[in-house]
C-alpha cells in the first residue's frame, strides 16, 4: 500500500515540485500514472522507490519509510526504469545472481515469459537491442511476485505484437495482493489494463479514479459533427470528424484515456 501525507520535496536549486502531496493507493490493483512532460512522474516513483528522500511530510509503502531502505522493504518492490544499464553477462547469470534477492521469485515464471518474448536465456544482455532489454527486465520484474511493481514507460521501445504480449503477461501474473504502477505517456498501450487511472499535474494528482467510476462519470464518442451533440465537455478534431467527451448517461462508451487526459490538463471540467 501507498500512503503518502503532506508530503514535499525539491531538487537542489529548483522549485518545489510536491508540496503537501497526499495520496493513498492500497494493493490489488493495476493503476497507471499519467501526467504531462516533467510533471513529475518518475520523481514520485523513484520517491516511492527510495531512491530519493522526501523534504518533508510522510511516505510509506507496506508500512516502511523507502528511503531507509530495510532489507524487507528492498525485497518487496522492484521498479522497471525508463532508462538502465544491465551488466554484460548472460540473462540466466543475471537470474542466478540476483534472483535469490527477492523471497518469492518465481523461476518457472521467468522462464516462461522468456520464452514468451523469445528471449534464450544463454543470450548476453548487452547484446540485446533496448527492447529486448526491456522485456528481458519485465520478465524478470513480473517474476519477483513484489508487493509493489513500479514500471517506468514499459512498453517505450516494444514492437506492437511485443506490447500486446506485454498485456497479456502482466495480466496472467500480477495478484491481488500486488500493486503495479505504471507510468506512461503510451495511454492506447495500457487503456485495456488498468484498472485505476491517476493523473499528476503541477504537484497534485488531480484524478484518481477507477476505469468503471470513469465510465459512469463520462461518455467517449466520436462524431461526424458537433452538431449532433449536446453539451460536449471537451472535443478534439481527428480524422474522422471529432472525439468528444459528455457527461454520461445511460448508454455505455469506452474510455478514451487519450481525450480525458487532455480534457482534464488543457480544460478545467
Ligand atoms: N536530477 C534532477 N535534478 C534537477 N531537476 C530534475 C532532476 N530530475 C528531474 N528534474 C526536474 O523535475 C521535474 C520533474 O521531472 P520528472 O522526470 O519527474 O517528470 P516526468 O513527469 O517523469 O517527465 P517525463 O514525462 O518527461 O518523463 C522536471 O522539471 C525536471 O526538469
Amino acid at each position: 500500500m501507498i500512503s503518502i501525507q503532506e508530503m514535499s520535496f525539491r531538487y537542489k536549486r529548483q522549485q518545489e515540485l510536491f508540496s503537501s502531496f497526499s495520496f493513498r493507493q492500497e494493493n490489488g490493483s493495476i493503476a497507471g500514472l499519467l501526467g504531462k512532460n516533467g510533471a513529475g512522474k518518475t520523481t514520485l516513483l523513484k520517491l516511492i522507490a527510495g531512491l530519493l528522500a522526501p523534504k518533508g511530510g510522510q511516505l510509506k509503502i507496506n508500512g516502511y519509510e523507502p528511503f531507509e531502505r530495510n532489507p524487507s522493504f528492498l525485497e518487496s518492490i522492484y521498479f522497471v526504469p525508463e532508462e538502465f544499464i544491465l551488466p554484460p553477462v548472460t540473462i540466466s547469470c543475471y537470474v542466478k545472481a540476483t534472483a535469490p534477492l527477492y523471497p518469492d521469485f518465481d523461476y518457472e515464471k521467468m522462464a516462461q515469459i522468456l520464452k514468451d518474448f523469445e528471449l534464450a536465456s544463454q543470450r548476453n544482455i548487452n547484446k540485446l537491442s533496448h527492447g529486448q532489454r526491456k522485456k528481458f527486465l519485465i520478465a524478470f520484474a513480473l517474476s519477483t511476485n513484489c508487493k509493489l511493481l513500479i514500471l517506468d514507460e514499459p512498453t517505450n521501445g516494444l514492437d506492437i505484437p511485443s506490447k500486446s504480449l506485454f498485456r497479456k503477461v502482466l495480466i496472467r501474473s500480477v495478484t491481488d495482493e500486488q500493486l503495479v504502477l505504471i507510468s506512461t505517456h503510451q495511454v492506447k498501450d495500457v487503456e485495456t489494463i488498468i484498472e485505476k487511472v491517476l493523473v499528476l499535474d503541477e504537484g497534485k494528482i488531480i484524478l484518481d479514479k477507477n476505469m468503471d467510476e470513469i465510465s459512469q462519470q463520462w461518455k467517449f464518442l466520436a462524431v461526424d459533427s458537433l452538431a449532433v451533440i449536446e453539451s460536449p465537455l471537451y472535443y478534439e478534431r481527428c480524422p474522422s470528424g471529432f472525439k468528444v467527451m459528455l457527461a454520461a448517461d445511460r448508454q455505455e462508451s469506452e474510455v478514451d484515456l487519450e481525450l480525458l487526459f487532455n480534457a482534464l490538463v488543457k480544460e478545467a471540467i
